[in-house]
């Protein structure tokens, strides 16, 4: 569970966030808006990324600010440039990376990895050099890297736009299978239509918070 208390934020003394007050409690928040409307600020919140500037943002109980490495062991974070995330020379490598903290056997975490890796589309390519996969397909191996972890929440922010029509479509299954808690921040609307609440914002603020269908018509409306 996600809690927002009166939360604000600027960057330089521009205010880039204002009034966030809510509860994210159910499994699977979209959260849509203009560009520069403060989704990716909103996001990074959530895994201490950005401290806010008033106010505070609470993660299972626990104050994001104040304890961010303990709120990070939670939170997986998936940016839009997988560049950020990909580390090792190999896919396999990079995922097994990942896995280095747990308490998994070798052999354990080699399984582990190619199971993800299938998951993903990407079992044919676990011994290939990341750096030369295509930009999707390093979108793909950024997010099996977050997720082979089983973190209880999950934090995408634009999760699909690397990826053609094929890969979006099986991410969305993949998130529709999903037990974490899932906040993701897009502009592929389709992506967040069979989520459990929509949050739109506009200019920092929350506009509107609802169930998908009365969140997304109420968006167009205001992109018209
Ligand atoms: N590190 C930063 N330093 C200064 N300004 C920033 C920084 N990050 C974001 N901003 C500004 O804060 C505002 C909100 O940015 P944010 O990235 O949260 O918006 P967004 O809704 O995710 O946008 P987009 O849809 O374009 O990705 C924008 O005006 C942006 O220029």
């Amino acid at each position: 569970m996600i809690e927002f208390r009166d939360v604000g934020h600027a960057y330089d003394g521009r205010i880039v966030l204002r009034d966030i007050t809510m509860t994210l409690a159910e499994n699977r928040i979209g959260i849509v808006g203009a560009n520069g409307s403060g989704k990716s600020t909103l996001a990074r919140l959530i895994n201490a990324l950005v401290t806010p500037d008033s106010g505070t943002v609470i993660v299972n109980g626990v104050d994001a600010a104040r304890h961010k490495r303990q709120v990070r062991r939670q939170v997986g974070f998936i940016f839009s440039d997988p560049d950020r995330q990909i580390i090792m020379p190999t896919v396999i490598e990079d995922i097994e990376l990942s896995l280095t903290r747990t308490p998994l056997t070798k052999t354990e975490r080699a399984a582990r990895a190619r199971t993800v890796l299938s998951r993903f589309g990407l079992a044919d390519h676990a011994d290939h050099p990341a750096q030369r996969l295509s930009g999707g397909q390093k979108q793909l191996l950024a997010l099996a890297s977050i997720f082979v972890t089983e973190p209880a929440i999950v934090v995408a922010d634009e999760p699909t736009t690397l990826l053609d029509l094929r890969n979006s479509r099986m991410l969305r299954r993949v998130l529709a299978t999903l037990d974490e808690q899932l906040v993701v921040v897009t502009h592929d609307l389709d992506l967040v239509d069979d989520f459990d609440r929509v949050i739109v914002m506009d200019e920092g603020r929350v506009v509107a918070d609802d169930i998908p269908t009365v969140a997304l018509a109420q968006y167009r409306r205001m992109m018209a």
